[in-house]
């Protein structure tokens, strides 16, 4: 075994859906970053760490990049480009189940101008296709990179849901980063604050199953999270208050559901979550509330964190 550590940044781009979220999960053994089966709903630079004998991969996980419409959209175009710049890798992922099409290639030449920086080109999703359509793929993905002059230094294939060629792709990261100490001590998994997960764990819980514009147009912030006090200490509990936040009133209407009944289901399913990351039972507080036309305004997107 060689002597050498390595460690650095690798960043995942590619189109809404395209999975980098849950590649992110699997290479990193533990549920940190937002997914959904709704597309752009990763909004924070959530980071996952691999840590290995022989060195040690950050995860960046940026939100997709995508025509900006309003502020936030500009915002997060912004985001995504200085992260691409930051790190050492960049992964970009091709989902195997769908042609490379207008989208790819607009990521890809964005990427191009990014000079010398090692660019992985990521197959995804590879347990949804044949052998024969995952070739035809896998030549599509070179000439994507040779009509925008990048030579990719990897081409790999994996499927984050059936675990395969998870490790080999963690290998071959680690392989292209520079020699360097770890950045974070062993055992960390992220170094978002508990009320960033918090939140996301509450924003994954209300997209769920919601078959509309509401990814959009949703917003949490967790106002509070205090230990109940005059509890044995051998039975805490932990306050934890949260706002989500929606667009009109008809989303509210979506979020609360009949009686209340689907803000029930949230609570209980991000409860449940929150108790397993912070390892304390947990009184979740929830509050749906109206920001009108929040995307669009300065001032209410900087009070809700972006
Ligand atoms: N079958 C299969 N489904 C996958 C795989 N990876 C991701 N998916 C599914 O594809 C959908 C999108 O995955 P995400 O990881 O949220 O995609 P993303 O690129 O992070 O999406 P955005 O946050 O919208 O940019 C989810 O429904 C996943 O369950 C895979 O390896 N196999």
């Amino acid at each position: 075994m060689s002597e050498v550590f390595r460690s650095g940044f690798v960043c995942f781009v590619g189109r809404p859906n395209a999975g980098k979220s849950t590649l992110t999960n699997a290479l990193v053994g533990d549920k940190i970053a937002i997914t959904s089966s709704r597309p752009q709903t990763t909004r924070h630079a959530v980071r996952g760490l691999v840590h290995r004998p022989d060195g040690q991969l950050v995860l960046v996980d940026t939100p997709g990049l995508h025509k900006p419409r309003t502020l936030l959209g500009e915002r997060l175009n912004d985001l995504v480009r200085s992260t691409w710049s930051e790190v050492d890798i960049v992964g970009m992922c091709f989902p195997a189940d769908q042609r490379i099409g207008p989208g790819d290639r607009f990521l890809v030449r964005e990427l191009s101008s990014l000079r010398r920086k090692p660019m992985f080109a990521i197959a995804t999703k590879t347990d949804l296709v044949s052998p024969e359509r995952l070739a035809q793929h896998l030549q599509a993905i070179v000439q994507a990179g040779q009509d925008e002059g990048i030579e990719w230094a990897q081409i790999v294939p994996v499927s984050a849901v059936a675990g395969e060629q998870v490790e080999l792709l963690a290998d071959l990261l680690l392989d292209a980063l520079p020699e360097g100490p770890a950045f974070y001590p062993e055992g960390q998994l992220t170094d978002e604050p508990e009320e960033t997960l918090v939140a996301e764990i509450v924003r994954e819980a209300a997209l769920e199953g919601v078959h509309d514009e509401l990814p959009h147009s949703l917003a949490v912030t967790v106002e509070e999270m205090v230990p109940r006090e005059d509890r044995p200490a051998d039975k805490p509990l932990l306050d934890v208050r949260v706002n989500v936040y929606v667009e009109r009133d008809s989303q509210k209407g979506i979020i609360i559901g009949k009686k209340g009944a689907r803000l029930r289901e949230i609570g209980a399913t991000s409860r449940q979550q929150i108790e397993r990351l912070l390892g304390t039972p947990v009184y979740l507080d929830l509050h749906v509330k109206v920001a009108k036309d929040w995307q669009r305004d300065p001032k209410q997107l900087r009070k809700l964190g972006f």
